[in-house]
């Protein structure tokens, strides 16, 4: 990372001059019309031609290329590519420094009397944008592609000593398996089927292949319509309703904030958007959809938690359940969103990121810029977050992943906490167990070191102790199924969701009133 933000010495500023150009002196009219300037001048020029072409000499004979390439025996798959590039530029730059001798000869003289240094610029070694990649590729494929087809031609004609290039002659018909194949790769090539094949230069494909391919476009073309099609429902599903569209603007009336910036990402079951209050505090609005469709994955979470009886009833409240979650958690003080308001599918918490900018869910970081010890760092804070949503907050997350932890300044946050589920929830150790799972499975794979099997997780979180020989997930289907009862009991006589209680006493109390009410 250090490398990429080193100053690119070719880099030019946005008024196409070299930053480190040294300004040209200013010189007073009547010198410039001095014959004696003009002949300081030339032989100025001459010195720095001289010079040039010394340092150009000594440049090439320079022991650095050879060694380059002398030495990468030894060498990893990276550090040759490095070396190799290494070489590559420094051919660049000395084939651009001869070019541009010429008109700048002090530049140049300068670019070559530096370049043993400087031959290597960092920002090289970045990856180009899509756009820029883009781009340079067209060009090159255009050209290749020219190529290509000039050399197709070439050589149909050589052989056929015609100067149509698919001719035939004398008794060669179509027929002929050689001119049919060739005529195949022809169409190929030339879009008559509808698939990216490189360029089939002097190939020849057989009938038998071509039909196939021809068959496969067909089908691929209606894939993609069929796709198409679905991405523009999708993309309808999750625009903003007028409904919501009255809420948000009642809460921009209201000063809750003051603008919608964007989209932050639509998900499975939501829209998430950017608000902002004065351009300083920002916001995240959870907008749930609220088709049945979106909700038939969630039965599972709830059929079973007391606090939701009637599974109907829970599309009414899906927003309000995130909202008790995240109440809940951030009452412990975990890292989580604060919630700010909940309006029927809208909940608007604080947004967990730098400067209205996002963070990074944990799929989406570049690991690659990570130690181990920093990896280890993050694995840890999301063990803590774990343990800690199971004793303090007596919750299970149930759908934890790298998908739904976000990473802020090396702070690890956990958001999506809509279908966490109370202890009392007879399925909460398997869900506990599949996001063990997921967790581990992630940071294994971004090759964290030290990491604990899912059993030795499992007992740290649950203090239950499970044994490391057996299949944890059978142990955790036979201790459910056998502490069923007691759960019941328990959470009859002393219920473990303690803010739940005292939400349906208020709501009671209110007569039927929702007690987030005061954050609507
Ligand atoms: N408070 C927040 N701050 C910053 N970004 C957020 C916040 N809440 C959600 N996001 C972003 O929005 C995305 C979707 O949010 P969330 O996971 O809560 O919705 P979802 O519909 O449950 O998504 P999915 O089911 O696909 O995981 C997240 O992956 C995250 O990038």
């Amino acid at each position: 990372m250090g490398e990429c933000s080193r100053p690119n010495a070719w880099k030019k500023n946005a008024w196409g001059t070299n930053d480190n150009e040294v300004e040209e002196p200013v010189v007073r009219f009547v010198d410039i019309m001095s014959e004696d300037l003009a002949q300081s001048i030339d032989e100025e020029e001459k010195k720095q031609e001289e010079t040039f072409l010394k340092d150009f000499e000594n440049v090439m004979n320079s022991e650095s290329i050879d060694e380059i390439l002398l030495n990468t025996s030894g060498m990893t798959d990276e550090e040759m590519a490095i070396a190799l590039q290494r070489h590559f530029d420094r051919e660049a730059d000395l084939a651009r420094a001869v070019a541009s001798s010429s008109n700048t000869g002090e530049q140049t003289t300068k670019n070559a009397r530096n370049m043993k240094n400087v031959v290597v610029t960092p920002d090289r070694y970045c990856p180009k944008t899509a756009q820029e990649t883009d781009e340079d590729s067209d060009e090159d494929d255009d050209e290749l592609r020219q190529i290509a087809t000039d050399m197709l031609y070439a050589k149909l004609d050589e052989e056929s000593a015609s100067s149509s290039r698919l001719r035939t002659t004398g008794s060669v018909t179509k027929h002929n398996p050689t001119i049919a194949a060739r005529r195949n790769a022809d169409k190929t090539l030339n879009d008559a089927v509808n698939v990216s094949t490189g360029d089939l230069v002097s190939d020849a494909i057989s009938s038998r292949v071509y039909n196939s391919l021809r068959s496969f476009a067909k089908t691929e073309v209606k894939r993609q319509m069929r796709m198409k099609d679905k991405e523009e429902k999708a993309t309808m599903e999750t625009s903003v309703d007028a409904n919501t569209r009255l809420s948000l603007f009642k809460w921009i009336n209201q000063g809750v904030f003051d603008t919608i910036e964007g989209v932050i990402a639509t998900g499975k079951e939501s829209a998430v958007l950017h608000a902002a209050q004065s351009s300083s505090t920002h916001f995240a609005v959870k907008v749930y959809k609220t088709t049945l469709s979106e909700f038939k994955n969630r039965s599972e979470y709830v059929k079973d938690d007391f606090r939701f009886k009637n599974p109907r009833g829970v599309l009414r409240i899906w927003a309000e359940r995130e909202f008790m979650n995240l109440m809940r958690m951030t009452k412990w003080g975990l890292p989580c969103p604060t919630p700010v308001k909940l309006k029927r599918h809208l909940l608007v918490m604080s947004l967990i990121g730098e400067d209205g900018v996002a963070a990074p869910r944990l799929k989406n970081v570049d690991w690659g810029f990570f130690t181990d010890v920093e990896r280890r760092n993050i694995y840890e804070q999301v063990e803590s977050i774990m343990c800690r949503l199971y004793k303090e907050c007596q919750l299970v997350h149930a759908d934890l992943s790298e998908f739904n932890l976000l990473l802020s300044e090396g702070k690890v946050y956990v958001i999506d906490v809509s279908q966490a589920m109370d202890l009392s929830h007879p399925r909460n150790l398997h869900f506990l167990t599949r996001d063990i799972e997921n967790v581990l499975s992630f940071f294994s794979k971004i090759e964290t070191p030290s990491l604990p099997t899912p059993v030795a997780l499992f007992n740290l979180i649950t203090q239950l102790e499970m044994s490391e020989e057996d299949d944890l997930h059978v142990q955790v289907e036979q201790f459910s199924e056998e502490n069923r009862g007691v759960h019941l009991r328990r959470d009859k006589a002393r219920p473990a969701d303690f803010e739940w209680e005292k939400y349906e006493l208020d709501k009671k109390a209110n007569r039927g009133i929702s007690p987030a009410r005061d954050f609507n």
